[in-house]
């Protein structure tokens, strides 16, 4: 391990005389340039980047002519040399390091602005292989991490928001402060650290791995919170670098700033609703992460009506997501009623105008709606570590399904089936759902038996006058004993659907038969914790 030099203290001021821009992303270049050079700081460029400066008159020197080499190898060697690594390294005024310095005439760098090949766009983009490996940068994230270790001397600027404060020190105080030097440093490293992060998991998805033996999750922050879960605890909302559609590509028309709970609500509420990609009109109305009231109908309005009837006591101060462009009379039917937030994929303006005169309400839209399909992971927390899965993406069709009573279901009763256990995907275990021609009747959530969910779910569809005559009921793990399908057959269910697999499933199914029952299993699980 290195020991800690006896180095001088870093200057709190350091005045910027030489600064090194290598870009992919030339956005901004030329204004950032020319305030550089019109503050009298010597530019070096590597190939493209030199070529966009000079192109607009600016003056800037080549790289090549720092090292003494040419770029080579298709670009992976530029500024791989102790001419830009000693400038960036460096520490000036270290006698030993200034000595060798200037017995191998290596100029000190006192910016380096860097943004690197763009692997995650270009993974993104589904490019082959070898244009992949060909966009990991080398060169760029050593400059980076060079600069960022001697942030004593250097600041390392990696996106135009970053140059911009730069700019703005340069204007105001001449040059770059040690705290701004260090804030810089820390950025650059996450950066790299994010770059890395794509590189290693893009690695392990072409080697097919689920569970490579390091994993590192990078994520860019999109808002500060006011505080977690509780107001005692702090918190943040990060999105992954290419983000799948959802809460975290949203835009948030009005309202006030979304809290913790409202992103992690408005996330489940949406995925629901991305269930409903067909023709139907759907809407969901989730409070504290559960669904209590999910329609599908003609049009919004409809939808939003019959969900809101399963559970209008549980719906006050909830989160509803629809799955179509919002109109206006869906959105005054909505206003109706004390929501904390909308999310929908796109918003008329007429809906829009509809919610001015609700303040509070925070209106999320989206381009689209999430991909209920899409692969990828979920991640949770436990006590030092984190768990990690692939996403839920079981979607059954009648076809899945295997009928195991005497009486087989109707094809109304197949299709409240199918309606009841996605929407029993979405539910916290344990989960029962009752529902009847695309709405839920009653939602049993989060109990830690079965039996309760379903007393629950029964109570609540008689609490609001919902008959279950006729219904179907989803659990969306097997019962364990027949106690629950007798609870579900008592409250009027004449259709069930479970996964199957328990040892007393004759049991159950014999309960089933003996009621007039018609129960498929699925063969699938749909726990959610
Ligand atoms: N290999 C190197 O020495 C090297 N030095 C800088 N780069 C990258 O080259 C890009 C800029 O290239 P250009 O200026 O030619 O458009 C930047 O994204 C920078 O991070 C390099 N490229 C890749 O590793």
């Amino acid at each position: 391990m290195p020991a800690a030099p006896d180095f001088p203290p870093s200057p709190d001021k350091v005045v910027l005389k030489r600064a090194l821009i290598s870009v992919s992303d030339k956005t901004g270049l030329i204004d950032a340039a020319r305030a550089l050079a019109d503050a009298g700081v010597e530019l070096v460029s590597t190939g493209g980047t030199k070529a966009a400066i000079a192109a607009a008159g600016i003056p800037v020197k080549d790289v090549a002519e720092l090292t003494g080499f040419p770029e080579m190898m298709d670009g992976r060697v530029k500024t791989l040399h102790p001419k830009v690594h000693g400038g960036l390294l460096g520490v000036r005024d270290a006698p030993a390091h200034a000595a060798a310095m200037g017995e191998h005439g290596i100029g000190a760098i006192d910016l380096v602005y860097v943004n690197l090949y763009p692997f995650e766009p270009t993974v993104a983009a589904g490019g082959d292989y070898e244009t992949c490996v060909e966009n990991i940068d080398i060169g760029g994230p050593a400059m980076i991490r060079s600069g960022a270790k001697n942030h004593g001397y250097v600041a390392v600027c990696t996106d135009p928001a970053d140059m911009a404060e730069v700019l703005a020190a340069l204007k105001a105080e001449g040059g770059t402060s040690l705290a701004l030097r260090k804030t810089l440093a820390a950025r650059a490293y996450a950066r790299t650290a994010a770059y890395d992060a794509a590189i290693s998991a893009w690695f392990a998805g072409q080697l097919g791995q689920s569970a490579p033996p390091r994993k590192a999750i990078a994520g860019r922050l999109i808002q500060t919170l006011r505080y977690g879960e509780n107001s005692h605890q702090s918190a943040a909302f990060y999105g992954f670098e290419h983000r799948r559609t959802g809460v975290a590509t949203a835009r948030q028309l009005q309202g006030k700033e979304l809290s913790y709970n409202n992103i992690a609500d408005t996330d489940a509420a949406f995925e629901l609703a991305a269930e409903f990609d067909g023709p139907d009109a759907a809407c969901v109305i989730v409070k504290h992460a559960n669904p209590c009231g999910v329609a599908t109908g003609p049009n919004l309005l409809e939808a939003h009506r019959r969900a809101l009837e399963c559970d209008p006591v549980s719906a006050f101060g909830g989160i509803v997501a629809v799955n179509r462009r919002l109109d206006r009379a869906a959105a005054e039917a909505i206003a109706e009623v004390f929501t904390e937030v909308v999310i929908a994929p796109g918003a008329d303006d007429d809906a829009v105008a509809v919610f001015a005169a609700k303040k509070n309400l925070r209106l999320l839209v989206t381009e689209g709606l999430p991909n209920a399909l899409d692969a990828g992971e979920t991640f949770r927390s436990v006590a030092g570590g984190f768990l990690v899965q692939s996403r839920d993406t079981a979607r059954l069709t009648a076809a899945d399904l295997k009928i195991v009573t005497k009486r087989a279901p109707t094809p109304q009763e197949v299709e409240d089936m199918l309606f009841a256990f996605t929407i029993a995907k979405h539910v916290k275990s344990n989960a029962i759902v009752f529902a009847r021609g695309g709405q839920t009747l009653g939602v049993g959530a989060g109990q830690m038996n079965r039996k309760d969910s379903a007393r629950i779910a029964a109570m609540r569809a008689a609490d609001f006058g919902l008959d279950l005559k006729g219904s179907a009921c989803a659990s969306e793990a097997f019962f364990p004993f027949a106690d629950g399908l007798i609870q579900a057959a008592e409250a009027g269910a004449t259709g069930v659907i479970q996964p199957g697999g328990s040892i007393r499933d004759e049991e159950v199914i014999a309960a089933a038969d003996a009621a007039g029952i018609a129960m498929a299993f699925t063969g699938v699980r749909v726990f959610r914790h």
